[in-house]
């Protein structure tokens, strides 16, 4: 007898326990994935059907059956049907009861039915214990094994041995498992898979508004005013001086906007003498998108950076350099080097470009992975630090009236140096500038005479 035991358990290992058997009711595509999940990760599955014999094709090791009998032989059932198919539950009570209900499904909008599906679902079969789980994960992402991103799983249910059930399935199957609580909680797991951005709503909103208001704001402001009045075609302005007028002011709106509920927040605590009381909702609402924001107006800056970069090879820039030029060798004058131009110039982009960079500071301090590696002191440091960059940018902002921007100095001199001229040029000069080709030519060959001389 010895021999026999020592052979049947050889080294003193138990014998293998037996593999849990699990039910999926529908051989739809979740049922599909999720059954051959279960299936890799030990377990057995049996399918309950309509259509036992001409459902599609199974992963392989598992049984199909109908409801009835294959809910009898599993104490844990996921039901993987639509809600609007759920009444054939009924018919299926008698066999379901005591036993743990999975409810995975998701509506197609948000308020569609007066109660979440996981309590409608408990209402059919009260004699059951119903937990809402998997609703998060796709059968996409089941079949090609979870990434990061598709890991999370939200649980919730009113028994505390059912849920439990659950979440060791889950976990066994390599997924992250958050509790929600009491099965309350069921609309608000069925809502995450409709979000969408949520936090980003409000900041959208708020710089699709700020975008269009300024810019058509300048539009009327500078094109069409000079269309007006002047009789000047200046549209194609539109595509880089405006839009590069609109972003910087609108990333500087944002970021103040990032900002100031922080402020109110203290200032309203101050006020009330306690921070023991709750904020009002609009108040709430705007610091719970500061982060996003902020995120905004740094793409608003970034855009002001690129556009402000292409510059110097814009045609209109290139074009306007040149005719400045030519009218000086026409002229037979020489610009004589400004020092303090160059000064004023290059600050204003040192404080452009340093500005930026405590912009994107500003942005990398914000990402979680960041943000967490912070202490609190360490980030309220490098958020005051943000601060006095927005002041100071400010400053630099109004004392440059940001209207210099437009074009790089060289070619705003240019254009004030011809503005002017035109203006004071005699009628003969102005038809040089504008004279065919040939006679062209001839004024250039006068230019390098002159300039020889
Ligand atoms: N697909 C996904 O990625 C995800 C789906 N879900 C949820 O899982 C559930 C199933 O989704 P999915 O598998 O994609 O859907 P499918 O349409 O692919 O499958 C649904 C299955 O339900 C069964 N069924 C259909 N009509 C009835 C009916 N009148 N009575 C009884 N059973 C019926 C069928 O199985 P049979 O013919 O064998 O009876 C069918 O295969 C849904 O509630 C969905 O919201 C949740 C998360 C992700
Ligand atoms: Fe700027």
């Amino acid at each position: 007898t010895i021999l026999t035991c020592m052979s049947l358990c050889p080294l003193g290992m138990e014998p293998p326990p037996e593999r849990e058997l699990l039910c999926i009711f529908g051989t739809g595509d979740l049922g599909r994935s999720l059954g051959q999940r279960l299936l890799q990760t030990g377990y057995r599955v049996v399918y309950g059907s309509r259509r036992p014999h001409s459902c599609g094709p199974l992963p392989p090791g598992a049984q199909v059956m109908s409801h009835t009998e294959a809910a009898q032989l599993a104490a844990v059932v996921i039901v993987c049907v639509h809600r609007e198919h759920y009444d054939f539950m009924e018919e299926v009570a008698p066999q379901l009861k005591g036993k743990v209900l999975v409810d995975v499904s998701n509506n197609s909008k948000k308020g569609l039915y007066p109660e979440s599906n996981a309590e409608f679902l408990q209402s059919l079969i009260p004699a059951a214990s119903v937990v809402k789980a998997f609703n998060t994960v796709s059968a996409w992402s089941l079949q090609n094994g979870p990434s990061d991103a598709h890991r999370q799983v939200f649980l919730c249910g009113d028994k505390a041995e059912a849920k439990q059930k659950v979440r060791e399935l889950a976990t066994r199957l390599g997924l992250s498992v958050l509790d929600r609580g009491s099965l309350s909680a069921a609309r608000e797991v069925e809502d995450f898979p409709l979000q969408l951005f949520p936090e980003w709503r409000l900041p959208l909103c708020i710089a699709t508004g700020l975008t269009g208001f300024f810019f058509f704001y300048l539009l009327i402001r500078d094109i069409i005013y000079a269309y007006v009045e002047q009789d000047k075609d200046i549209s194609f302005r539109i595509m880089v001086s405006l839009a590069n007028k609109v972003f910087p002011i609108v990333s500087l709106i944002m970021l103040s906007l990032c900002y100031l509920p922080g402020v109110m927040a203290a200032i309203l605590q101050l006020y009330r003498g306690t921070k023991y009381r709750r904020f009002p909702d609009w108040l709430d609402h705007w610091m719970l998108c500061r982060k996003q924001l902020g995120l905004l107006a740094l793409g608003f800056a970034f855009l002001h950076v690129l556009y402000t970069l292409l510059i110097p090879i814009r045609y209109y820039v290139r074009y306007k350099i040149r005719e400045y030029t030519v009218l000086q060798i026409r002229e037979n004058k020489t610009e004589v080097f400004d020092t303090t131009t160059a000064w004023y110039t290059d600050s204003y982009f040192s404080v452009g470009i340093l500005g930026f960079a405590l912009y994107i500071l500003l942005g990398i301090t914000s990402l979680p992975s960041v943000s967490n590696a912070l202490s609190w002191r360490e980030f309220s440091f490098v958020q005051v630090k943000l601060f006095l960059y927005v002041y100071g940018y400010w400053c630099a902002c109004a004392c440059h009236a940001h209207t210099p921007h437009v074009n790089t100095k060289a070619a705003t001199h240019a254009q004030k140096r011809t503005h002017a001229h035109t203006h004071t040029h005699t009628h003969a000069q102005v038809r040089r500038l504008t004279a065919p080709p040939s006679a062209q030519a001839q004024g250039r060959t006068g230019a390098v005479h002159t300039l020889k001389r």
